[in-house]
C-alpha cells in the first residue's frame, strides 16, 4: 500500500488549527494552567508496558492535543504504522521493510517480508546466540588453550555499538562475570586501551557489523587479530576467539571468521534498531540469554501499546507529537534526554543516533523540500551533572529546549539518602523549568537586602527564570531488562510518529555516505609515496601538514 500522503502536512486544516492554536498558546502560563486545573497531571498522564509518563508539564491544553491528534490521523500514522509491522517496503530508497519489531514478536509464526517468512530465521538465530551465550558461561566453549573466556571485546561503531554498549551499561545489576569492552573509534587508542586490560587467551573477539564493509570495524577487528596472533596463537586458533555478526555472511567468511561463528542479521533490520537482533550478542554474553530475552519482551508490551492504544492514549504517540509540536510551532531545534539513573548515562548518546540518523533529513518521500523543520539536535546526559553545567541554559537560555526527564522509582543501590536526593533533584528541575520566577519574586527575594532601588531591580531581572520550559517526565518503578527494552522500543516509536508525520524516510542515511568516499581519497593522499594534492587548498593544506608530521613550513 502506498502511504504516502496525499495532502502536505502543512497544507492540512489541523496545521493551520495548530498555528493558530500556539498563538492562542503565547499567554499560557503553565503555572498557572497547574493552579486552575488541580488534575492536569492526571489528565496529561499515561501508563504503558511498565512505564509511566507525565507529559502535563508541556504547553497544550485539550485543544492542542485534539489538533495533534487530527494532523497525525491526516497523515495517516496509524496506517503508516500498520505498514512497518506488516512489513511493507517502507524504506523506500533502499526498498527494504524495515522489521525491527518482529525481532521481538512471540506472538506470530508468519510474518512475510521482502518474499519470505522471516519468524523461523529470527528464531534460529536467536537459539544460536542462546546455545552460544551458555556454552561461552558454562565454560563448554573455550579459547584455544583450553581457558574460560573471561573478556569479550565486542566491535562495532554506530547502531553496532551504541545499543549492545547503552544496554550492557543499563543492566549492570545483572551482569554476569564476563567483562565487556566496546570499541568503536578507528582511534587506535581506543583499541589499544582496552587490549591492555585483556589476556588474549581468554578472550573473545565479537565483531559487529551489518555491512562487513565499515572501515572502523575492520580496521579494529584486524588490529586485534594481529594481537591475538602476536601473542603466540596460531592462524587455526582464530576460529576459537572471533566471532562476528552481518547481514553480509559471504564477506565475514572471507575475512577469516569460521562460518559457525557468524550470526546472521538483515537487511531489513536497520543498524539504529538492531540491538535486539545478533547485533545484541554482547548483551547476552554480558547478562544472560534470559534476561536479554526479558529485553525483547518489555520491547514488544511497548510494540503491543503503539499498536493497539488509541492515538490520545497511545505513548509513543504523544510523546512524537509533543516533540513535532516544539520542533514545528516552536521553533525548538533542539530536545534535552535527562537521565536521573546513572546506569542510563549512554541512554542520550543511544536516542542521538536513533533520532538524528533517523529524522535528520531535508527532502520527502517523492525527494521534494520539505515546507517544516525536521529531526532536532538530541543531546543530554545524567542527572545530576548537567545541573551543575548546561540546565544554567535550560533555565535561563533564549532557546526552548524540550525537556525528557527519565527516573526509576528505586535504587538497584539503594545507599542512604541518596536515591531520593537524586529524585528529589530530578523533580524540582522539572518543577523550576515549569514555574520559572517572574521579577516580583525575585525581588523580594532580595528584600532585605543593603542594595539600591536601582541595584536590587538590575540584580532581580537576572534572577529572573522565565518558566513554561516544556518537560516530559518518564517513570519505572525499577530500571530491569523488560523496563530498558519498552524505553527504547518507546523511542524507536516516538522516532518513527515524527518521520511518519513529516513524510521522510527515517530509515535511510545517504547523509553519511559522501565522508566515507571523501575519506578515502583523503586517505590516499595521506599515504600516497607522493601526494598529488588534488583537494582543495584547506584540505591540501592539512594532508601537507600530516605527511609532514609537523607544524614547521
Ligand atoms: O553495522 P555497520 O554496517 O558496520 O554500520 C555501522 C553504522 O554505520 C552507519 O551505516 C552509518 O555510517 C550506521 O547507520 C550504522 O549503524
Amino acid at each position: 500500500m502506498d502511504t504516502t500522503m496525499t495532502t502536505p502536512l502543512t497544507q492540512q486544516p489541523a496545521w493551520q488549527a495548530l498555528l493558530q492554536q500556539r498563538q492562542a498558546l503565547e499567554s499560557q502560563s503553565l503555572r498557572q494552567a497547574f493552579a486552575d486545573d488541580p488534575d492536569r497531571a492526571e489528565r496529561y498522564q499515561v501508563q504503558a508496558a511498565e512505564l509511566l509518563l507525565d507529559y502535563s508539564k508541556n504547553r497544550i491544553d485539550d485543544a492542542t492535543l485534539a489538533h495533534l491528534f487530527d494532523l497525525a490521523r491526516g497523515a495517516q500514522l496509524e496506517q503508516q504504522r500498520d505498514a512497518m509491522f506488516r512489513g511493507d517496503i517502507i524504506n523506500r530508497t533502499e526498498g527494504r521493510a524495515v522489521l525491527h519489531t518482529a525481532l521481538r514478536n512471540s506472538r506470530q509464526d508468519t510474518l512475510q517480508a521482502e518474499g519470505a517468512n522471516v519468524i523461523p530465521e529470527i528464531n534460529q538465530t536467536l537459539a544460536k546466540m542462546k546455545a552460544f551465550v551458555e556454552e561461552v558461561h558454562s565454560g563448554q566453549r573455550t579459547g584455544y588453550t583450553g581457558k574460560a573466556f573471561t573478556d569479550v571485546i565486542a566491535i562495532g561503531i554506530g547502531g553496532s555499538f551504541l545499543g549492545p554498549k547503552v544496554a550492557t551499561e543499563a543492566l549492570r545489576p545483572y551482569a554476569k562475570s564476563l567483562r565487556l569492552h566496546y570499541v568503536a573509534n578507528v582511534d587506535g587508542t581506543s583499541l589499544v586501551e582496552k587490549l591492555k586490560k585483556v589476556d588474549p587467551e581468554t578472550t573473545l573477539v565479537l565483531m559487529s557489523s551489518k555491512s562487513f564493509t565499515t572501515q572502523e570495524t575492520l580496521a579494529n577487528t584486524e588490529s586485534a587479530r594481529d594481537w591475538f596472533l602476536q601473542s603466540g596463537a596460531s592462524q587455526q586458533d582464530v576460529a576459537a576467539h572471533f566471532v562476528a555478526v552481518s547481514s553480509n555472511v559471504p564477506a565475514a567468511v572471507e575475512f577469516g571468521i569460521s562460518a559457525d561463528n557468524i550470526f546472521p542479521m538483515w537487511d531489513w533490520v536497520g543498524g539504529r534498531y538492531s540491538l535486539w537482533s545478533a547485533i545484541g550478542l554482547p548483551i547476552a554474553l554480558a547478562v544472560g540469554f534470559d534476561h536479554f530475552e526479558q529485553l525483547l519482551r518489555g520491547a514488544e508490551a511497548m510494540d503491543s501499546h503503539f499498536l493497539e492504544a488509541p492515538l490520545e492514549q497511545n505513548m509513543p504517540v504523544i510523546m512524537g507529537m509533543l516533540s513535532l509540536w516544539y520542533s514545528n510551532f516552536f521553533d525548538a531545534q533542539s530536545q534535552v534526554i535527562l537521565t536521573y539513573d546513572h546506569y542510563l548515562r549512554g541512554l542520550p548518546a543511544y536516542i542521538q543516533q536513533l533520532d538524528m540518523e533517523s529524522n535528520g533529513k531535508s527532502v520527502d518521500d517523492a525527494g521534494n523540500p520539505v515546507a517544516h523543520s525536521t529531526g532536532p539536535v538530541i543531546w543530554g546526559g545524567e542527572g545530576t551533572n548537567g545541573q551543575h553545567a548546561y540546565h544554567q541554559l535550560l533555565h535561563q537560555g533564549t532557546a526552548i529546549i524540550p525537556a525528557d526527564f527519565i527516573l526509576p522509582l528505586s535504587s538497584h543501590n539503594p545507599l542512604g539518602r541518596h536515591h531520593n536526593m537524586l529524585a528529589a533533584n530530578c523533580l524540582a528541575q522539572a518543577q523550576a523549568l515549569m514555574q520559572g520566577k517572574n521579577l516580583d519574586e525575585a525581588k523580594a527575594e532580595l528584600a532585605g537586602k543593603a542594595l539600591s532601588e536601582a541595584d536590587l531591580d538590575r540584580l532581580a531581572r537576572h534572577k529572573v527564570m522565565p518558566g513554561n520550559r516544556p518537560s516530559n517526565t518518564l517513570v519505572m518503578e525499577q530500571l530491569t531488562p523488560a523496563t530498558l527494552g519498552a524505553l527504547i522500543a518507546l523511542y524507536e516509536h516516538r522516532t518513527f510518529v515524527q518521520g511518519a508525520l513529516w513524510n521522510i524516510n527515517s530509515f535511510d542515511q545517504w547523509g553519511v555516505e559522501l565522508g566515507k568516499v571523501l575519506g578515502n581519497a583523503v586517505l590516499a593522499e595521506i599515504e600516497a609515496e607522493s601526494a598529488s594534492y588534488a583537494q582543495d587548498s584547506s584540505t591540501n593544506g592539512l594532508i601537507k601538514l600530516l605527511r609532514q608530521g609537523s607544524l614547521k613550513a
